[in-house]
């Protein structure tokens, strides 16, 4: 399959240490900051922008993973609407009155993110959401848009983006894959 990189190691972490610092810029304090990592590759990016945002502002800053695709290849879990399902959604912390950020490897057509937000909005109501995202391949299928963006990249619907973490693929990289081929 022809792969093409997009990001190396050092511009993963470069991308990262940017984005924490534009989130630290619009919320001015960290105080009631959470950042909610999709699984699986969300909650690994979380806990590097997590680490990086303490780094800088010599605080803790709050970390959740949120489970919303274990069953989302398996029909008989998909909602009517063919959309990820929340599996179990369960938080350490409370989030009412937070400023809680998603985040997740790559946004595409949004549907991961509804769910996210659904799985949230169940468990109370932060002040504010926004949205953290690795790679924006565009195509939206729905009224999303990323408040922090790592990369924007063009794409077909014949590409996919591939984000791999060294948490678990033992490798920092983004490539961009053409399936066509
Ligand atoms: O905007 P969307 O169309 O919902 O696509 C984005 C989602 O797709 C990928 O997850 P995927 O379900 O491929 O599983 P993965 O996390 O195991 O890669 C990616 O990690 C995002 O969560
Ligand atoms: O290209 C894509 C689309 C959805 N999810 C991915 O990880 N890559």
């Amino acid at each position: 399959m022809n792969e093409r990189e997009l990001l190396d190691e050092k511009a993963i972490d470069r991308t990262i240490k940017r984005m924490a610092h534009e989130i630290i810029e619009r919320n001015k304090t960290i105080e009631n900051l959470v950042l909610v990592g999709i699984k699986t590759r969300g909650e690994f990016l979380a806990n590097r922008l997590g680490k990086k945002i303490s780094e800088i502002e010599d605080n803790e800053v709050i970390i959740e993973a949120l489970d919303i695709t274990l069953y989302r290849d398996d029909l008989s879990y998909l909602s009517q609407t063919g959309d990820p399902q929340v599996v179990k959604p369960m938080f350490k912390h409370n989030l009412e009155g937070k400023t809680v950020v998603i985040v997740d490897d790559v946004l595409y057509t949004g549907r991961t993110v509804r769910a996210a937000l659904d799985a949230i909005l169940e468990t109370g109501r932060p002040s504010y959401i926004q949205l953290a995202i690795l790679v924006d391949r565009g195509h939206r299928e729905l009224p999303i848009r990323a408040d922090f963006v790592g990369k924007n990249v063009p794409t077909s619907k014949n590409e996919q983006i591939k984000v791999r973490l060294s948490e678990v693929d033992n490798k920092d990289q983004v490539v961009i894959v053409n399936m066509a081929n």
